[in-house]
């Protein structure tokens, strides 16, 4: 079983008992009674016409606890002291991991975090439930994400609709042309390529620049995992990302507020000038 096919168990296992605990139905409500969804498009630079794009480098900045490729990364007993953190150091959308068994996270970190920031926050899960998009409107969320790999055509496109019915935005995972070519027929306005293997967990940076330029212009293009330094958020930059998440880099940092606004700084630096 892979990495990915054994977190999915896992996720559909604790997604039973949520939903023995709360029906569709009741979920479905508490969705449709939500405040509205923050425009995660636009708060991440996108525009329908890709001349009105900026080229600031936007963040998408990440609270995790521990992951399947590093273990514990910190503790985070505040999810919304960080969560504030980032936002005061400019980040553009704070990305909330709720899978609890391999990242350590919950509804609970997504409800403080939605509660402590103004900007678009994205439940990151793994998506493979309706209930899940509904969950994630239910508690706020502005953005959730879908992994292409862990979906058919059908259930992509059906996912992204209820999303965009929801009034939220998708983060489009991808990791390669193939998976590109489904989340542009899908019709994904943000996409994202991860450049973490989820069959081996390595990570290569360089899968972002031959992967970047199959993606349309009037898209967000979100370059995912592995940054370090400075010199990576660079790379991404001049390599055609208009955002960057963040996760590792960030929790394990004294200062992240100041490092966010490093990320945005060099970034913005690098991008290509229109
Ligand atoms: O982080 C992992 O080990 C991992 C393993 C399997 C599936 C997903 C995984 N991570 C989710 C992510 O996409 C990252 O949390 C995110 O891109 C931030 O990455 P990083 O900055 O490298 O922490």
């Amino acid at each position: 079983m892979s990495v990915l096919d054994d977190i999915i168990a896992g996720v559909r296992e604790d997604l039973g008992a949520r939903r023995a605990h709360a029906p569709l139905e009741q979920v479905k409500e508490q969705a449709l009674a939500a405040a509205p969804a923050r425009d995660a498009y636009q708060a991440l630079g996108g525009h329908a016409d890709p001349a009105q794009r900026d080229t600031t480098l936007r963040v998408i900045s990440e609270v995790k606890r521990k992951s399947p490729s590093k273990g514990a990364l910190a503790d985070i007993p505040e999810p919304a002291v960080l969560a504030a953190e980032y936002q005061a150091g400019g980040a553009s959308v704070i990305s909330v991991l709720t899978e609890a068994r391999r990242f350590g996270g919950s509804l609970d970190d997504l409800d403080a975090v939605r509660a402590a920031v103004q900007i678009p926050v994205l439940r990151k899960d793994f998506t493979v439930d309706e209930y899940q998009i509904y969950e994630a409107r239910a508690h706020g969320a502005d953005l959730v994400l879908l992994i292409v790999a862990a979906l058919d055509d059908q259930t992509l496109a059906s996912f992204l609709e209820l999303t965009h019915d929801l009034g939220m935005n998708a983060l489009v995972e991808t990791h390669t042309e193939e998976e590109i070519a489904r989340a542009i027929a899908a019709g994904a306005k943000i996409i994202g390529v991860n450049v973490r293997n989820l069959k081996t967990l390595d990570v290569d940076p360089a899968t972002f620049g031959k992967l970047a330029p199959l993606l349309p212009a009037d898209a967000v293009i979100v370059a995912e995992s592995g940054v370090e330094s400075t010199v990576q958020v660079a790379d991404y930059a001049a390599a055609g990302a208009d955002a960057i998440l963040v996760g590792e880099a960030l929790v394990k940092h004294a200062d992240p507020r100041g490092t966010v606004a490093e990320f945005i700084a060099a970034g913005t630096a690098a991008k290509p000038q229109r």
